[in-house]
Parts: structure tokens; sequence; C-alpha cells
């Protein structure tokens, strides 16, 4: 099958864009696992795929598979990403597009400079929207990871988020912890762990165990739970800067209604699978 992608990055965080829309796409986990590896493939993140809406008030459908093949509700930097996508790909030509994920709708606008502001929904702070195990809402919950109590907070941005507060980004235990988190059995369908410290109201630093994938060197959606998180604790204002190992992305939630995230984009190279 010659399938052909576009290769890009969000703050680092890696995608194979493929275009659903103008090529017959077949896909398995299994071929996106092997298309994932670094060494024995494309190597990403993610794979992000374009696909004609299903309903009449959106532009396109957006697919996401971490890594590890598997489908999932919901990527920031690659909702970033995917807008550049169909611009340069001239799938359209207006510079707001409405995409449907399988985690609720999102609408992209790309600007002048380049930059690209999501509207990413609704934060889910009901638990069983997230999904996690609690019986109410609250802006902390203590969890038993390794014999140990955790205090977290549980954000759901159509994908599941749990966030932890540390001292120190750069020593935080994100490998150990997020790999313990990420199956752990409050969270059903595993979760992302993002670990957070908090600079000041306005800034902070951020690591993402990404569920499916591992560390990566950002995630949007972690970025905007982080924030929502810091916000429903009273430690952050309603504009943040989120600074990710792959760069900045700036969060914005006034406390109710939709997380705005904008950041930067790149597109890398096309390529064509054999
Ligand atoms: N690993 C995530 C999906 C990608 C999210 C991330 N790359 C972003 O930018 O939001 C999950 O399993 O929910």
């Amino acid at each position: 099958m010659r399938l052909k992608f576009t290769k890009m990055h969000g703050l680092g965080n890696d995608f194979m864009v493929v275009d659903g829309v103008s090529q017959e796409v077949e896909l398995s986990p299994e071929l996106i696992e092997q298309w994932a590896d670094r060494h024995f493939g494309v190597g990403f993140d993610q794979l992000l795929l374009v696909e004609p809406p299903t309903r009449p008030d959106r532009d396109f459908k957006y697919r996401i598979f971490n890594a590890d093949g598997t489908e999932v509700e919901n990527c920031g930097n690659g909702a970033r990403c995917f807008a550049r996508f169909v611009l340069d790909a001239k799938l359209i030509k207006a510079t707001t597009i409405r995409v449907e994920t399988a985690g609720g709708d999102l609408e992209l606008h790309v600007q002048e400079d380049g930059q690209v502001t999501v509207d990413m929904g609704r934060p889910r702070l009901n638990p069983s929207k997230i999904p996690f195990n609690a019986d109410e809402k609250a802006p902390l919950y203590p969890i038993e990871v390794n014999g140990e109590t955790l205090h977290i907070s549980a954000v759901g941005m159509g994908n599941p988020h749990c966030v932890i507060r540390t001292e120190d980004v750069d020593t935080a235990e994100v490998e150990a912890l997020g790999t313990a988190v990420e199956s752990h059995s409050d969270f059903p369908q595993r979760v992302n762990v993002g670990f957070m410290q908090i600079v000041s109201p306005t800034h902070i630093k951020l690591r993402v165990f990404e569920r499916g994938v591992g560390e990566t060197m950002a995630c949007g959606t972690g970025a905007c739970a982080a924030v929502v998180a810091g916000i429903i604790n009273n430690w952050l204002e309603h504009k943040v800067t989120v600074t990710l190992p792959g760069g900045d992305l700036t969060i914005e939630w006034s406390g109710e209604g939709n997380v705005r995230m904008t950041g930067p984009v790149a597109t890398v190279y096309q390529g064509v699978l054999v």
C-alpha cells in the first residue's frame, strides 16, 4: 500500500499526518505500532487521520491513534498541526476549521503569524465523564500509588488526565510514577499523567507521561488539564503560560466554558510508505 503522509510536530510532540480524504487508508493497531517505531518505522508519538465529516456542521473528522496503536479521543498539539495540514493540502480554504473528534467538537483558528488557537471544548470535572473512579467531583483526590498516597487532580479534555503538583519538574519521577499511574485502577481507560510545577499564578512548568506513548516533549490536552487543575485549586489565574520540554503554550480558561490553547506548529517532511 503506497501511503502518502506528512511528518509534523507541535513543540516536539510529533505526528504522522495522513490524508484519508484524497486517498484510501487501511489502518490497524499493528500497522500503526509498526510505523510508530523510531528505528523500524516512520517514528511518531501519534498518527493523525483526516477524514470527511459525518455531520453537516463539521469540516472534517479528526482521528488520533497513539504509538501503541490505540485510538484516543483528543490531541491538542495534533489539532494545531491538523489545521495547518488541511490548509496546506488545499482540503479547505477557511482559516477557521470545525472538526469532530471522538472526544467532542473542536474549532481551529489559524492566525496570520502561523500560530494556531484551538477551542478545546469544556473540561470534564465530573468523575464519570473523565473517567475516574470517585463518588463526587473534587479539586484534589487521594490515590494510592506504590504504597504512598498522592493527592491528584483528575480532568477530562475528551481524553483523561491525572495532574500531579510537584516542587520541581526536573527532578520529578516522571518515568516511574507516570508508568504506575498510567494504568492505575482508578482510571478505567488508563490516563495521561502530568507533573506540574507552579512558577507563578500565570506560569507553570509541565512534563507529561502520555497514555500509550510515555513521556513526550509536549502535550496539548495535558497543558489544558494542568491549567484547569491549577485554576480549580486556586493556584493559577485564567491565562497561563505552560512551559513544556519542547516549548511554550498559552492556555486560557475563565473557570467555566471552553478552554483555549494557542501554540506553534511545524511541518518537517512529506513521505510515502511503500
Ligand atoms: N496520549 C493521549 C493522546 C495525545 C495527546 C497529546 N499528544 C496532546 O497533544 O494532547 C491520550 O492517550 O489521551
